[in-house]
């Protein structure tokens, strides 16, 4: 029998690299305005490979965010990663996928990160509660740790540093702990903003040890209770969330010096909503914990003088 040729895969055209980078760009004003603002204290070469980034976090969090979420499963996923190690061979399957192909590069980077923030969407798909912070901590380190991994790649450390005590010390250390450490503080706070709304989906983040310790239930949670042992329980979250803050203050002094005042922004403004919190006296079931413009653009001389000095 005559053997058909297999027909030729069909190729998509796609557009240029410039077009794709504004693409991202686009996706990044349009999603987060405060993100954006912080790129734009980046020197202009690395600023479009962090929106190529944002752009790809941002369609791995649609996939079981957004308002299609409803149909992603878990092949979805798995289709999401074979088209993200196309991407790292060079070959970009969408539009936004051209700028991210010339991204990594330009930035050289591991492609780990990547797989483990779709491992983390994944578990967004079949997990709605966490029993312990260990738990919780993997979660947080895949969905978030994972894009300071990213952006340090292209960020790049800097080797003369004065200040950070590595270069000192242990010339060959890299600070992975602290390039981790913002992305967790900053989910750690985005789930102390959002128990409300994820409640609302059937959705705990919150590590059940820690509700026991407080003797606060899943039920009062569902509920909205608002009392001393809600207040303590925050309390104890809070100060969580700091100490990785403060981790990660201490891994600015590790980057190239021209990404420490975007990175000091970025940090002020998100450990900003905790203080919303308190001052909200811990009601994240009724008020969304917001900082206003005006108050992220006037810690920007503080974060300056930071990024001059620590
Ligand atoms: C050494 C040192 C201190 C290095 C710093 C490295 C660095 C720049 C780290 C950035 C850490 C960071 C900002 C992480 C983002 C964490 C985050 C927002 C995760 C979100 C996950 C899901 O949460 P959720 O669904 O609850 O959130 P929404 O309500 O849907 O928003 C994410 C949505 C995952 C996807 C992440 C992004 C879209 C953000 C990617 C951001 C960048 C690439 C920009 C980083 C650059 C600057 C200047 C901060
Ligand atoms: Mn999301």
């Amino acid at each position: 029998m005559l053997q058909l040729p297999d027909s030729p895969p069909r190729m998509k055209t796609l557009v240029s690299v410039d077009e794709s980078y504004k693409l991202c760009r686009q996706l990044i004003a349009k999603y987060s305005a405060t993100f954006y603002l912080s790129t734009l204290l980046l020197s202009k070469e690395k600023r479009p490979a962090v929106w190529a980034i944002y752009a790809w976090c941002r369609r791995t969090d649609e996939l079981v965010d957004g308002p299609a979420s409803a149909l992603t499963t878990p092949e979805t996923l798995d289709q999401w990663e074979q088209q993200l190690e196309s991407i790292f061979a060079g070959h970009p399957v969408e539009n936004y996928d051209v700028a991210l192909v010339d991204t990594v590069q330009r930035f050289p980077m591991d492609i780990q990160p990547f797989r483990d923030m779709i491992a983390g969407q994944r578990m967004d798909l079949y997990r709605s509660r966490y029993e312990t912070f260990e738990e919780l901590y993997l979660y947080c380190y895949r969905v978030a740790g994972t894009v300071g991994l990213m952006s340090t790649a292209i960020m790049g450390l800097d080797n003369t540093s004065t200040t950070a005590p590595w270069n000192r010390e242990q010339p060959s250390y890299i600070p992975t702990q602290e390039e981790i450490a913002l992305g967790i503080a900053k989910q750690l706070t985005n789930i102390l903003r959002d128990v409300g709304e994820d409640a609302r989906r059937g959705r705990i983040y919150l590590p059940l040890e820690d509700l026991a310790r407080f003797n606060y239930t899943e039920q009062d949670l569902l509920k909205g209770v608002i009392d001393d042992r809600w207040r303590s329980l925050m309390r104890f979250q809070i100060a969580r969330a700091e100490q990785f803050y403060r981790k990660a203050e201490r891994g600015i002094a590790y980057l190239s010096p021209d990404a420490r005042l975007p990175v000091w922004a970025a940090l002020m403004h998100y450990s900003g909503i905790l203080n919303v919190i308190e001052r909200n006296d811990y009601d994240v079931f009724n008020q969304r914990a917001y900082v206003p413009q005006w108050r992220k653009l006037s810690t920007l001389p503080v974060a300056w003088m930071r990024s001059q000095v620590l």
